[in-house]
Formats: C-alpha cells, sequence, structure tokens
C-alpha cells in the first residue's frame, strides 16, 4: 500500500485516495465520512524523533501529505499543555493537565485542520477554497489562507461572535453571513461550493482535516513524556475535534508508540446535545437531529456531521458522553481563568465544566487531560455578567475608597 488510504466508516470499504475526493460514494455525506489509514507496520517512528515545542509538521510522517508541497509559515500547533497540580487536588484527583489551543495563529484548536486543507488544495490545484462555520473554523480557514493566493469563501451565522467575524474581514476572506443557524449555512455552503467547483475545508466531509486535528493527541503523549492519561475530555459540537483526539492515540498505538488509549469522554451543551443522544441510544449510531439552545456557540449544532465516527471512536476508547448546562460552562470559565489564568471561550471551558461534573466518579487514582480548544477573548460577550466595569471619578479620594473596598 501506499503511504495511506481511506476507508469508510460505515461499509468499511477501503479507496485509493485518487479514487474519491470527500466521503464514500456508496454511503453518502453523513453515513460515508472516511478515516485516513496508514501502512503502520512499514512506517517507522521512534519516541525521540519528536519534539515537544515545534508546530504539527513534526509529524509528517503520518499525515496525509506529500514531501515538499505548500506548508504553512504560521506556528500551528505545539501550544502549551499545562500541568496543574493544586486543581487536580482540589476536584480528587490524581493528575490533570490542560492542553491549551488558544495559542494558535487565529486563537482555536481549528488552525490544525485548516493548515492541512490549504496544503491539499494547493495538492490538489485548486484556487478557492471553503467552509461552513460557526465561527473558529472560518477565522482559521481565512487568517491561515491570508497568506497564501487561495481565494476563502466563509459561510457563517451571522449571529456568530463579533471577534470571530472580525477575524475574517481583518484576513480578507469574502464573507457570507447567513441569517439563520449553522447548520444552515452548511447545506448551503455545499451546495455552492459544489456547484463551484471550490475545494471544501470541512472536516465532516473532507478526510484530510481530522489529520491535522490528530496532532493535538499526539502532542499531549510527547509533551506529557508518553504517560497516557486514562480519561481526556473534550467539547463536542460535529464530532470531528473527538474523534481526532482518538485518532491521534490509535496512531501512536498502531506504531507501537504508545500502549494503551485514554478513555474519551465527549462533554456537550445541554441545549444542543445530539451526539451524546444517538450516543446513548446505542447502535447502529443513526443521526437524529435536534433543534439547539446555548451560549457556546462553537458547539451550537443540531445536525451534526460527524456524528458516527465520533460515537463508534468513543464506545472504541471505552468512553462516554456527558452534558453541562450553560450555567455551569460560565462557571467554568471563570473558575478555569482565576485558577490556572487559562481564559477559554464557551465552548473551550466546556470540557472543565464536564470535568467539575464527574470528577468523583473518575476517583483520585484518575489522571486525566482535558482540552481547551479556542481562547476566551473570542466571545467577549458571553462572560459580560463577570464585567464589573464601573467609572471612578480621577480624584485621589474616590480611588482610594475603591481600593478600601478591595481590601476588606
Ligand atoms: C472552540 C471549539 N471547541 C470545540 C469545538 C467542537 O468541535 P466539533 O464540532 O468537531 O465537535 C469547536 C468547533 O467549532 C470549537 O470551535
Ligand atoms: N463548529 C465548527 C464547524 C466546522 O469546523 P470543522 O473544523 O469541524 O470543519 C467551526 O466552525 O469551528
Amino acid at each position: 500500500m501506499g503511504k495511506y488510504k481511506l476507508r469508510c466508516i460505515t461499509c468499511g470499504k477501503i479507496y485509493e485516495s485518487s479514487e474519491v475526493e470527500y466521503t464514500c460514494p456508496k454511503c453518502g455525506n453523513r453515513m460515508g465520512t472516511l478515516e485516513v489509514i496508514y501502512d503502520y507496520e512499514n512506517i517507522k517512528i521512534y519516541r525521540e524523533e519528536f519534539s515537544k515545542y515545534e508546530n504539527i509538521w513534526q509529524f509528517e510522517k503520518i499525515l496525509p501529505i506529500e514531501k515538499g508541497s505548500y506548508r504553512t509559515p504560521l506556528h500551528v500547533g505545539g501550544t502549551p499543555l499545562y500541568n496543574t497540580p493544586s486543581l487536580a487536588e482540589e476536584l480528587g484527583i490524581k493528575e490533570l493537565v490542560i492542553k491549551y489551543d488558544g495559542t494558535n495563529p487565529t486563537a482555536s484548536y481549528k488552525d490544525r485542520a485548516s493548515a492541512i486543507a490549504i496544503t491539499k488544495a494547493y495538492e490538489k490545484g485548486y484556487d478557492t477554497i471553503y467552509c461552513a462555520s460557526t465561527g473558529n473554523a472560518a477565522s482559521s480557514l481565512a487568517g491561515l489562507s491570508a497568506p497564501t493566493k487561495l481565494k476563502t469563501f466563509i459561510f457563517l451565522p451571522a449571529s456568530a461572535p463579533i471577534a470571530k467575524i472580525s477575524q475574517l474581514f481583518i484576513y480578507g476572506a469574502k464573507v457570507i453571513p447567513i441569517d439563520g443557524s449553522y447548520d444552515e449555512a452548511f447545506d448551503i455552503s455545499m451546495k455552492i461550493g459544489e456547484e463551484k467547483g471550490w475545494y471544501c475545508r470541512n472536516s465532516a466531509i473532507n478526510p484530510y482535516l481530522l489529520e491535522g486535528k490528530k496532532t493535538g493527541a499526539l502532542e499531549i503523549a510527547i509533551q506529557n513524556n508518553w504517560n497516557i492519561p486514562d480519561y481526556l475530555l473534550v467539547s463536542v459540537g460535529d464530532g470531528t475535534v473527538i474523534s481526532s483526539f482518538y485518532k491521534g492515540f490509535y496512531d501512536l498505538y498502531q506504531l507501537g508508540l504508545i500502549d494503551r488509549i485514554p478513555k474519551i469522554i465527549g462533554v456537550q451543551a445541554k441545549g444542543a446535545s445530539a451526539v451524546k443522544r444517538v450516543f446513548d441510544k446505542g447502535e447502529p449510531f443513526l443521526p437524529d437531529d435536534i433543534e439547539t439552545n446555548t451560549i457556546a456557540d462553537s458547539i451550537s449544532v443540531g445536525k451534526p456531521r460527524d456524528v458516527i465516527k465520533a460515537c463508534k471512536y468513543v464506545k472504541a476508547s471505552g468512553g462516554y458522553f456527558i452534558s453541562v448546562s450553560d450555567e455551569e460552562i460560565l462557571s467554568a470559565i471563570y473558575e478555569l481563568s482565576l485558577k490556572t489564568g487559562i481564559f477559554g471561550e464557551p465552548a473551550g471551558a466546556t470540557s472543565y465544566a464536564g470535568l467539575k461534573k464527574i470528577a468523583k466518579k473518575l476517583g483520585k487514582e484518575a489522571k486525566v487531560a482535558i482540552v481547551i480548544t479556542g481562547n476566551g477573548l473570542k466571545d467577549i460577550k458571553a462572560i459580560e455578567k463577570f464585567v464589573k466595569l464601573r467609572k471612578i471619578k480621577p480624584d485621589l479620594k474616590a480611588v482610594r475608597e475603591v481600593i478600601e473596598e478591595y481590601e476588606n
């Protein structure tokens, strides 16, 4: 076999990469998302080859890209992993490491996927790329394609947080703000993208993108000195980020670099828990869509596009899904910022909200990793209840009175 092939998540049919562009022709878009499988036996990788602080391209041997093709010059990946012993003690678990992806070039986990999308667009000879997004995939694609010659079209709900929308304009993307939901923007983008023959940057359609996202798992293994956590918690909307964590650990396992895969726990907002619902109903994991209502805009997904893969992978890991309320998400943002200095956007801090909920159940011997997938500055409106700004007269007496209040 070549370096890799593509396998349908539902029927298991294996394709050469030249045979299919996005999803399994037999099973269709949602049922037939593809996984990239490598010739693991013939790929030799040693732990020593990986460095902690490099970007995602250090993993080139297990990425579906060609030697010498375009690589973004921006520093994608190589984000920090923080060990937080006092927080672990407070939660009653043995160890807590926090992977913080808000330090990526456009401030979210999505840069890992966009980097691969742009490389593939160049390899395949496209001149235009597009995505549907709740905001982060959008700003990420816009930012990473800014220094390239690719034309970039973005479809997103006009209600997305203003910081994410502002990123699009500053990076010069062509923006189609839909007066509707992410799910509607997604369907429209697919129709137009097909009509126009543009390259699709959506992880649930384009199989290569999840490979970029899996680098977060590879980095956790390396940064934690190959001490693999018992549990990994991550927030879930469409289901590709969570699938990518399983895939990253799975690849390391297949390559003989680790001897187990963490139990992967998906955390959804209560008002948008479509994947949890499908998982809880059990196999065969059939899509079952819902209306959404949550402040966590990035995971406000009622028609998750990668639900089958997410459910199968989470099951294979021995994990499960939980949900948390918007109030729990808001408290998690505040508490995590206060205790660690890590400020996540709502969908980012959702993993911490989930951990707070189940830490006791995981037990005092549990070694846990959580992923904070987006920077808190992406959505300032969501945390306005914590911002108690008042104007103080510019005189010393008034300032002294306020300081006294703080001190008491
Ligand atoms: C910050 C953040 N966290 C989590 C997610 C969830 O990823 P997925 O939709 O792949 O489940 C997203 C997706 O947009 C996101 O932007
Ligand atoms: N909610 C996501 C959806 C698209 O991102 P993808 O990386 O799964 O394609 C976002 O807009 O960030």
